[in-house]
């Protein structure tokens, strides 16, 4: 069953109303990794749960418990668990998404207020955090169901929902709250399939279908030794300096050319076959698509196929920052008495953060002993999860490439995502079930960099495409 053309007429005459709602989304600063934005992430979950209700969704708020954060103690943000419709002839389709965002400052270098949503007329560029990762796909989820609601108009699926605000500090809490409720009697129990909205395509032109994703295991590796922040004229090559302990550390981690350092790690994963690499090789991608989301040629090689596969294929270590160093402007003389360096590696299988974290713990331990330092380290594992792929053959990935070739009149690319979202698997496995990725952004949206973005035809275009797939989900065979 197609989707009915008034449903796509109805997406097209409402598309300045939708967008005001997404400003309205993203001037909710719903960082869930900042201690000071956690009321924000709260706020952000009445407004996501008031919007479900006006569409018709019988939802309910479920607390997830408390965590600490940055040694702070801290109550955890509901999910928002939801349902409508309840026709046992009809598929059931479980939709996750996640309402909190990244940091955002505008003097990392945005152009705009990173909390409000821009327009550029020009481009057709809606400007903002959060306007591509996760909130513009969770907004074309109501964007399909206000049709419905409106026109009072029956979904030709049922459908369940399940929002977290914590996706980007670790989905804390939400695994316990899925495998308990996709247990017999749960909230999730008779769901079919699952379809998440919460990546990019590959590039900029392509529809994509994702299928495989990467984990993630996130390390604080501490570095601490004296009682107190130094001057370095006075102690200056007489103690052991906790930054210059942990910037040797960090330079046995990874080579400049992404090859992991800590032994085992890269050795784990097999190397991919002639026919493999064929997959690669038909994606519609090139070097000047890397380059122009990364806004700079930098990529590490100039074959395709070899760029594809550090992203989809094989485990990444990327350094993110150190805490406790000087990092303010000026020149201040100062030798820091504890600083943590933040890193993470993206995982791919077989590898899953217990298999990993004796190795970099080991690894860390043995370089720094080889330093002699009399400076005390600490390693901590912050969060992790494993990687995920999927069977694209099956007839939940059947329905969104129909959905795709309806509205976008293109195959879509079979894609795996160098990016994580944890819970993906524990859906997976909890339920038995597929899950589809189904992304509505492109792979310049710069999602967790500045000047995010969503285009406002992926906005568009990709509500419909949501509700399309909800049709052609409906007329499958199972
Ligand atoms: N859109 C998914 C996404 O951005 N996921 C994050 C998850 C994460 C884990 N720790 C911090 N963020 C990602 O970085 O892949
Ligand atoms: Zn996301
Ligand atoms: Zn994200």
């Amino acid at each position: 069953m197609p989707a009915p053309s008034e449903f796509l007429k109805y997406i097209d005459g409402n598309a300045d109303a939708f967008i005001k709602r997404l400003a309205e989304a993203v001037s909710i600063p719903s960082i869930s990794g900042d201690a000071r934005h956690r009321k924000d992430v709260f706020a952000m979950a009445d407004w996501l749960n008031a919007q479900l209700k006006s569409v018709g969704v019988e939802t309910q708020l479920v607390d997830l418990g408390r965590h600490t954060m940055d040694g702070e103690d801290l109550p955890l943000p509901p999910a928002i668990l939801g349902r409508l419709g309840n026709d046992s002839s009809k598929k059931t389709v479980l939709i996750y998404g996640h309402f909190d965002v990244q940091p955002a400052l505008k003097s990392d270098g945005w152009d705009t207020e990173p909390f409000t949503l821009t327009i550029n007329e020009q481009t057709g560029q809606l400007i903002g955090r959060g306007s591509s990762d996760d909130k513009g796909p969770i907004l074309g989820w109501l964007n399909v169901l206000q049709y419905h609601h409106e026109n009072k108009l029956p979904l030709p699926v049922n459908l369940k929902f399940c929002f977290e605000g914590m996706e980007e500090s670790g989905s804390e809490g939400l695994d316990d709250l899925v495998r308990r409720e996709s247990q017999k009697g749960g909230y999730f129990d008779g769901v079919d399939c699952v379809c998440i909205s919460d990546n990019y395509w590959l590039n900029t032109r392509t529809p994509a279908l994702t299928y495989g994703l990467r984990g993630l295991s996130y390390y604080k590796v501490t570095v601490s030794g004296p009682a107190r922040d130094l001057h370095s004229g006075v102690f200056g090559r007489t103690v052991h300096e906790p930054m210059t302990d942990l910037v040797h550390l960090l330079n046995t981690l990874v080579t400049p050319t992404g090859d992991i350092l800590i032994k085992g790690v890269d050795e784990m994963v097999p190397p991919a076959d002639e026919e493999e690499k064929k997959i690669y090789e038909k994606l519609d991608y090139s070097i000047s698509d890397i380059e122009q989301s990364a806004g700079a040629s930098i990529a590490l090689s100039d074959d395709k196929v070899n760029v594809l596969m550090g992203r989809m294929r094989q485990p990444s270590l990327s350094i993110h920052g150190i805490e406790g160093a000087f990092s303010a402007p000026g020149a201040k003389t100062v030798i820091p008495a504890k600083v943590s360096g933040k890193f993470s590696i993206r995982l791919v299988p077989p590898q899953t953060p217990d298999n990993i974290d004796p190795l970099v713990i080991d690894h860390l331990k043995k370089a720094f002993a080889e330093l002699g330092s009399k400076n005390t380290l600490t390693v901590e594992n912050l969060h992790g999860g494993k990687p995920w792929v999927a069977d694209h053959r099956h007839w939940n990935f059947e329905a969104a490439k129909k959905a795709t070739k309806a509205v976008y009149g293109q195959d879509p690319d079979l894609t795996r995502e160098g990016g994580s979202i944890p819970v993906t698997l524990t859906f997976a496995e909890s339920l038995g079930v597929n899950v589809l990725l189904l992304p509505m952004g492109r792979g310049d949206d710069g999602a967790h960099s500045t000047n995010e973005k969503l285009d406002r035809s992926n906005f568009i275009e990709g509500s419909k495409l949501l509700g399309t797939y909800l049709y052609e989900l409906a007329d499958i065979q199972k």
